[in-house]
């Protein structure tokens, strides 16, 4: 059955391996807490953490980061990663479809195939409106903004998030558009809903204590 994302507040559970939270068993915690606040669905990275958070039994957007030295693209960048995602549980795919070099089919052809082949939803992660349109045309279920200020056109020391690009997807494109990426704030989601976003991501203002208390102690604590 294909699941879709209700309107209202996704949270990406998510944390490195350097991260002291690191591992299925706090990822899925960190799922259950951010249910039980009132969370529609949520972001998960790797079949293990993927697996975790489906005991919260919300929608799950699954993503694979696979990093490598020669090629920027990391998010889901392969057939085969998307199908180790859909095997550990998750409902829709998240990928990168910037249009970034990358090792293996361009991300176009990857949403048409992860669509034809998986038959669950794609969660398009773009960086401009062009990717955005293109994204759609090939098949997107859903197009985010997660990588509008991590490409190498749009980096820049601002680390606000791209509310602009959020109107602009939404007042063009036929499909939903989700914010996410520096929503760090409730003014800020309501900002991005008020936007025209169907759905805005949270992930590290929520699930990330060790950036959260640097935050703290970076501006609240005396030299
Ligand atoms: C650029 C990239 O790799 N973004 C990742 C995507 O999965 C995550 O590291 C972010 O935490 C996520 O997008 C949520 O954003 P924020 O943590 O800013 O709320």
């Amino acid at each position: 059955m294909t699941i879709s994302l209700p309107r209202g507040l996704i949270v990406s559970c998510q944390a490195r391996a350097d991260n002291p939270l690191h591992g299925p068993a706090f990822m899925g915690a960190m799922a259950l807490a951010a249910r039980d606040g009132g969370a529609v669905a949520i972001r998960a990275n790797g079949p293990d953490d993927i697996a975790a958070v489906k005991a919260a039994g919300l929608p799950v957007i699954g993503i694979h980061k696979i990093f490598s030295d020669e090629y920027p693209v990391y998010i889901t960048p392969s057939f085969a990663a998307a199908e180790a995602v859909v095997a550990a549980g998750a409902d829709i795919v998240g990928l990168d479809c910037t249009t970034r070099p990358r090792d293996g089919v361009p991300a176009l052809a990857l949403i048409r195939r992860i669509r034809q082949e998986l038959a669950v939803p794609v969660f398009a992660d773009v960086s401009n409106l062009e990717e955005a349109r293109a994204a759609t045309d090939c098949g997107a279920t859903y197009i985010a903004t997660t990588l509008s200020g991590y490409t190498a056109a749009t980096q820049s020391a601002n680390q606000e998030p791209d509310l602009a690009l959020v109107e602009a997807l939404a007042t063009r494109l036929p499909i939903p558009v989700i914010a996410e990426g520096r929503y760090n704030t409730p003014a800020l989601v309501r900002h991005a809903f008020e936007a025209g976003a169907h759905a805005v991501v949270v992930g590290t203002m929520i699930t990330n204590p060790r950036e959260i208390t640097r935050q703290f102690v970076a501006a609240g604590v005396p030299a």
